[in-house]
């Protein structure tokens, strides 16, 4: 097996698994052993949003070398040393971003890249690398290198590969196999210290925590509970922070894991956080509790600053309304593949939750890169047939671009589809697991786990580069360049900067949304930024949505009288089974099935906890966080708090009825804005960093709702030995809130 350590020893931009096919040209920075930023490195989305029981024991042990608060080895100053024009606002500073990421690395070019040796390219003045080895590059000089693959890529990447350097003349052949053992030996001499540098950093940083367990709270410091609170916090995570809300109000100081924590649960507080300082005083970089993954990179969930803020810009119209439903298609269309397939015309007792967790994973697969099921590919590939015929040979130009292009697409998919589920689930079963022993290994330590890691993530990214160079090319030769590809968009009624697929023959998935977006200055996103924002939406999206699906089920099982008049409405507004299957342009006429979801995500929120950091010393209401502390607000806290919400406990869909009714309902979007109708509601989370695939979730949510609704219908199985009604799912508050297993009693719907 070829295995890969994440590069957190690579020079700044090297990633540890270049795209393959891709020919990248970069300089070496001059300052080539400071440490590396691995941009393909940070938290997860469940990770960044959950103070799990895991996440804070992982904090014992991924000892981040930066401890929060002044002091000599403190981010306090890291963030005042790096403090250099762009460092603070970009968050980029080195300290802060390698703390979150449990990476203290010290970069040496020539190693970190394990996988199939590099296959040299003549480079632009005609030299080549020698053998394919890598010879050690010289600060400041540009390399060419071709990593072995199929395709070439046209790739703007930033990337640098410290391989084969262009003016070095080749060394005589005697002389290689002593440079390649002397780079191998360099290699390890190198990894081994780096390694040494990052245990002994994690011992800094345990014994910076180490010490506060036994030192009284900051001045102004919220109170709370005295003592560390990782255990109280491992054995119950929902009755403790429900109890420490009760005890001691909105603002609850701790200390977890020696880390000090703010649980924030009043709207005013959670309001400042989140919406009126966010970006200014409360960021991402530097929360504790992030683990760090390489799978997510750098992407909208962890990123800062002007890099967020670009990206997010660039994101952004991908994820508006229409763009939205031209998935709903797709959404309803893998619903019924699953209902045929798995549930089947009897119906039966099973873990809808692991049947969701599939489910959403093809639908998000579908958005992000076009993946359809089988079937509906072949249906694709037919009209495509059909529609080539008709157009002739020779058709050139936009409209016959598009036919071609979701040829050459459907064809690669079925492969690359493959892959990516393969690599996903054995990357999603690291997480679950990772979360589930309650231990935080840090991804740098190549444990076995570890390294399997690393290789379904170098797996991934081999198929996603992979597929990223190929959409250029596709677009490139339809267009004749990618720009013009985003002009022809933006002019057919897209906007040119994401969300235009679909339109002038180009595909409508994530992929080519983003790959066409374009800044004001007219630039893209690079092949890295791209990938990174996949992995991220991939990741942030699929198992969200599968456990809203899950929780929402499982309480229509649990409340036949809610069930009965959702059903009710889908049959009004689609028919029966044998009738029309539901539509983006349906569901919105499906008041009551939204307020299921709704009142799903106000007692079951998947992201329980959303982390930020303070950045500097900041007042919030009459205490003091100082810079590095760690706010933790917590929407499970919120949403049931019960000086807000009439029987908070109490699952009652009529009351978003009343809130639609006073607010003057203007869609879901409107109740989610602005931390909720009154202000305690934040299952997407709020203010800048909300979340993009809000529209995206609740259009999943109802039409999945709404298709199963219309053909089955859910209750609790018997509960042994008993006659009626089993029992509820039990929460599993890991890095989100999913449930235990969800197991129904599917039957087929009489109407
Ligand atoms: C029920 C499903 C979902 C829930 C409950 C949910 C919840 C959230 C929350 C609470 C945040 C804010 C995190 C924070 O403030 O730290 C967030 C951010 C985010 N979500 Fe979701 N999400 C869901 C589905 C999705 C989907 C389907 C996608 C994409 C296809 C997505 C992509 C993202 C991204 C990219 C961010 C980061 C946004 C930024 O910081 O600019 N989410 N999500």
């Amino acid at each position: 097996m070829v295995v890969a350590l994440p590069a957190t020893r690579l020079p700044r931009g090297v990633r540890p698994f270049e795209p393959v096919g891709a020919t990248v040209t970069a300089t070496v920075p001059a300052t080539a052993n400071r440490a590396s930023r691995h941009a393909g490195q940070g938290a997860v989305y469940p990770q960044a949003s959950a103070p799990s029981a895991a996440s804070t024991l992982g904090l014992l042990c991924s000892a981040p070398e930066l401890a929060p608060g002044p002091g000599p080895n403190s981010l306090y100053t890291a963030v005042q040393t790096c403090a250099a024009p762009g460092a603070a606002s970009s968050s980029r500073c080195r300290h802060r971003s390698d703390r979150r990421r449990g990476v203290l690395a010290a970069a040496t070019p020539s190693q970190g890249h394990t996988t199939a040796p590099p296959r040299p390219v003549a480079s632009a003045n005609g030299n080549t690398a020698p053998n394919g080895l890598p010879p050690s590059p010289a600060p400041g000089k540009s390399y060419s290198y071709n990593y072995p693959a199929t395709t070439t890529s046209s790739s703007s990447s930033t990337s640098a590969a410290p391989f084969a350097p262009l003016a070095a003349s080749p060394p005589a052949t005697s002389d290689l196999r002593l440079d390649l053992w002397l780079s191998l030996l360099q290699a390890s001499a190198s990894q081994i210290s780096a390694a040494a540098a990052q245990l002994t950093a994690a011992a800094a940083g345990a014994a910076t925590r180490l010490q506060r367990l036994s030192s009284p709270p900051p001045p102004a410091f919220p109170a709370g509970p005295s003592g560390d609170q990782t255990l109280p916090l491992l054995t119950d995570p929902l009755r403790f922070l429900t109890d420490a809300t009760a005890t001691y109000g909105p603002v609850v100081g701790l200390l977890l894991g020696g880390e000090r924590v703010a649980l924030v649960t009043g709207r005013a507080e959670a309001r400042a956080v989140l919406v009126e300082a966010a970006g200014e005083v409360y960021v991402k970089e530097g929360t504790a509790f992030f683990p760090g993954s390489s799978l997510a990179g750098n992407g909208l969930l962890v990123s800062d600053g002007p890099v967020w803020q670009r990206q997010r810009r660039l994101s952004n119209p991908a994820f508006r309304r229409a763009a939205v439903e031209a998935y709903g298609g797709a959404m309803v269309a893998a619903t019924e593949d699953m209902m045929r397939r798995v549930w089947g015309p009897a119906g039966g007792t099973r873990d809808v939750y692991a049947d969701f967790n599939e489910l959403t994973l093809q639908v998000t697969l579908e958005a992000l890169f076009g993946f359809g099921s089988a079937e509906r590919r072949q249906q694709q590939q037919q009209q495509v047939e059909g529609q080539e015929g008709a157009a002739g040979a020779g058709a050139a130009g936009a409209q016959a671009a598009g036919p071609s292009f979701a040829a050459s697409s459907s064809a690669a998919s079925s492969e690359d589809a493959a892959q990516i589920v393969a690599a996903v689930e054995k990357a999603f079963t690291f997480f679950t697991q990772r979360a589930a022993t309650g231990f935080v290994i840090p991804e740098w330590l190549p444990t076995w786990d570890n390294l399997e890691f690393a290789a379904a993530v170098q797996q991934l990214d081999r198929v996603v580069y992979g597929m990223i160079n190929r959409r250029r090319q596709e677009l490139a030769a339809a267009f004749g360049s990618v720009a013009a590809a985003a002009d022809a968009a933006a002019a057919a009624g897209g906007s040119g900067g994401g969300g235009g697929g679909g339109s002038a023959g180009v595909p409508s998935d994530l992929l080519t949304s983003l790959l066409l977006a374009r800044d004001e200055d007219g630039s893209g996103m690079s092949d890295q930024a791209l990938r990174d924002e996949l992995m991220t939406l991939l990741v942030a999206g699929q198992e969200t949505s599968a456990i809203l699906l899950g929780w929402a089920s499982a309480l229509l099982a649990a409340h036949p009288e809610v069930q009965a008049a959702a059903a009710a409405e889908v049959a009004a507004v689609c028919g029966g089974p044998e009738a029309g299957t539901p539509t983006p342009a349906s569901v919105r006429h499906m008041p009551y099935l939204e307020s299921v979801v709704l009142e799903t995500l106000r007692l079951y929120s998947p992201a329980y906890m959303v982390g930020r950091c303070a950045r500097r010393d900041a007042a919030l209401g009459p205490y003091v966080l100082p810079a590095g502390t760690t706010v933790l607000v917590s929407p499970y806290v919120m949403h049931r708090d019960p000086e807000v919400w009439e029987e908070p406990e109490v699952f009652r869909p009529e009351r978003w009825q009343e809130l639609q009714r006073r607010e003057g309902y203007s869609g879901y979007m409107g109740l989610m804005s602005n931390l909720g109708p009154n202000g305690a509601y934040l299952p997407f989370g709020g203010g800048p960093r909300n979340c993009i695939g809000t529209g995206f979730a609740m259009m999943e949510a109802l039409l999945v709702l709404a298709a199963l609704l219309q053909r089955y219908s859910l209750a609790l199985p018997p509960a042994a030995g008993s006659s009626s009604g089993g029992a509820f799912p039990k929460p599993k508050p890991l890095l989100t809130l999913r449930p235990e297993a969800v197991v129904l009693r599917i039957s087929p719907r009489r109407q």
